[in-house]
């Protein structure tokens, strides 16, 4: 049984898996992050590892504390992964885009995958049928979108998420909601039928914590599944396990 944590760039998530199944997710308070694990392995006394990715500013001594009990693993650079990666900077490349992409490659054998990974960037990743990583895209999050209108002009209100009632917005709060969310659904469709031009087949995955806000704005058939990161991190130690 292992914990499974991703420290993202706005939250911090985790899941506790045994084998293939997820037992229960959580989403840690930045300040609580030890007190929170303590209370999961008093929980899952079975719990024997503690695997984390991380690409936020959380201090990693947090985390090592807990050698003491458990084995830790820092998901990284050095590792290795079930795929060839085409990235011209891999040293560069984000650990979760990396641990992402693993889980594709473990869970979707021979295809085509497109990872769209909606957090607080929006990071596409391609793996194509070889299984060679091809790289992708990095662009703002939904809410880092609202944040950033806000924050970088005298008159624009932060607001929170909400579904455009028109696509012509009426008032200020509607053409920022119409030019946030129908700007980005237009932008994921758009990226997916640039590749749909270069490959008639792949899959695509959503997640990220904008998961389920976006996938029905999307024209494609998708596997939305807002815990793959975490569902790719067992499978990334799985991998690890059966090839040390
Ligand atoms: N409780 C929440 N707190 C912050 N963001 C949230 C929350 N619920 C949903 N979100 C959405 O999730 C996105 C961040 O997703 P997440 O996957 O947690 O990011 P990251 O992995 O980069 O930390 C934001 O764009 C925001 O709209
Ligand atoms: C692009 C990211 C900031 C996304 O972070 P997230 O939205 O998951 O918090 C992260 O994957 C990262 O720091 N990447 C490094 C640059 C790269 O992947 O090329
Ligand atoms: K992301």
């Amino acid at each position: 049984m292992i914990l499974t944590i991703d420290v993202g760039n706005t939250r911090i998530k985790g899941a506790v898996f045994e084998e293939d199944k997820a037992l229960e997710c959580f989403v840690f308070p930045k300040d609580e992050i030890q007190k929170n694990i303590k209370i999961i392995l008093k929980k899952y006394k079975k719990i024997t590892h503690l695997v984390v990715a991380s690409v936020g500013s959380v201090e990693k001594q947090l985390f090592l504390d807990f050698e003491k009990v458990l084995e830790v693993w820092f998901v990284s650079h050095e590792d290795s992964f079930p795929f060839i990666n085409g990235y011209a900077t891999p040293k560069t490349l984000g650990i979760d885009r990396m641990v992402l992409a693993a889980g594709a490659t473990l869970q979707f054998r021979g295809q085509n995958r497109l990872i769209i990974d909606a957090g607080t960037c929006v990071t596409y990743d391609f793996v194509d049928h070889n299984d060679v990583y091809l790289g992708g895209a990095i662009s703002p999050g939904l809410r880092l979108r609202y944040e950033a209108l806000h924050h970088y002009t005298e008159k624009l209100p932060l607001l929170n998420a909400t579904d455009p009632i028109h696509f012509i917005g009426k008032s200020t709060a509607e053409s920022i909601h119409s030019g946030i969310v129908n700007g980005l659904a237009h932008e994921i469709n758009g990226f997916v039928d640039e590749y749909s031009a270069q490959y008639s087949n792949f899959i695509i995955i959503l997640t990220g914590g904008d998961t389920d806000f976006l996938a029905k704005r999307l024209k494609n058939t998708i596997f939305a599944n807002s815990n793959f990161l975490l569902e790719s991190l067992n499978q990334i130690f799985q991998y690890k396990i059966k090839n040390d």
